[in-house]
């Protein structure tokens, strides 16, 4: 089954989406929506697509034709027009709705971890500093760091950088949240302190979540939808119990049979 229903005001949509690098043809001709409130994961083999859909959203990435909008905000790119790149304004709204946490954590070296999260909100949101410290402490809390917050990005592990990124990425109050991997970079044991933060934010929150992972018993818990990913399309979507229990197609199948 590769068609889920088109959630009738849906925060994220991609209509008829290609995206080439060079030669190689990522995504082609892309549907894909998801509803307000909803938590997407995206699964399936290395190099299908599934982090390039990350970065278009966030606008990391341009991309050649078809229809993006977010949050509200329509893009278009008509077919022989090169590549969409959103202007300095497009920008600034895609960041101020979107936020990213990456594979690598990609914290402010030099900043405290206090500084790091209020950082976004003063700059960009021009929220008073002890309005945005308010905020970064509650969201410290949250994640578990409130005796790190005086602290820099090399004292703390992986996975407390981690958790880090994510208050930070939380204090802009965004109305999505894309998550690329986050756990792919740390070492094992440090693996169950981030995935439980973002879980509960899942089960806890009416945030939109769209998630790339390899976890995938993370991906059946947290998910209201998995789409499996294979050479740019969605070959396969549905509920996690039905798409872990009985996968339809041959190729989800093989998938699951992998990395299971
Ligand atoms: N900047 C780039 N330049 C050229 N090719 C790229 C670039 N970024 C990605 N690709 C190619 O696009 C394809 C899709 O990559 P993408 O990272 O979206 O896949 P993925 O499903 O997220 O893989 P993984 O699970 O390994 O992260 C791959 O073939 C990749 O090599």
């Amino acid at each position: 089954m590769t068609d889920a229903p088109t959630p009738a005001d849906p925060v994220i949509r991609f209509a008829g989406v290609t995206k080439r690098f060079g030669p190689l043809t990522v995504l082609d001709d892309f549907d894909f929506a998801v509803a307000p409130g909803e938590k997407v994961t995206l699964i399936g083999p290395s190099g299908s697509g599934k982090s390039t859909v990350l970065r278009i959203l966030m606008t990391l990435e341009p991309f050649q034709e078809g229809t993006l909008e977010l949050a509200g905000i329509a893009y278009h790119q008509p077919k022989g027009r090169g590549a969409f790149r959103a202007s300095e304004q497009h920008l600034r709204q895609i960041r101020t709705h979107v936020g990213m946490v990456f594979q690598s954590f990609n914290l402010f070296p030099h900043m405290s971890v206090l500084r790091n999260v209020v950082e976004a909100p003063m700059v960009v949101l021009g929220l008073a500093r002890v309005e945005a410290e308010c905020r970064a402490v509650d969201l410290l809390r949250m994640v578990g760091l409130s005796d790190k917050k005086d602290h820099y990005p090399s004292q703390l592990s992986g996975g407390q950088q981690q958790r880090v990124a994510i208050a930070r990425a939380l204090a802009m109050r965004p109305r999505v949240l894309l998550f690329d991997e986050p756990t792919s970079a740390l070492d094992p044991q440090l693996v169950g302190e981030v995935l439980g933060v973002i879980r509960s934010l899942a089960h806890e929150h009416d945030l939109t979540m769209l998630l790339v992972t390899h976890e995938m018993r993370f991906a059946r818990e947290v998910s209201d939808r998995v789409c499996f990913f294979d050479k740019g399309r969605i070959a396969e979507q549905g509920e996690p119990e039905r798409i872990f229990t009985n996968p339809e197609h041959p190729r989800t199948r093989e998938f699951l049979q992998s990395v299971l």
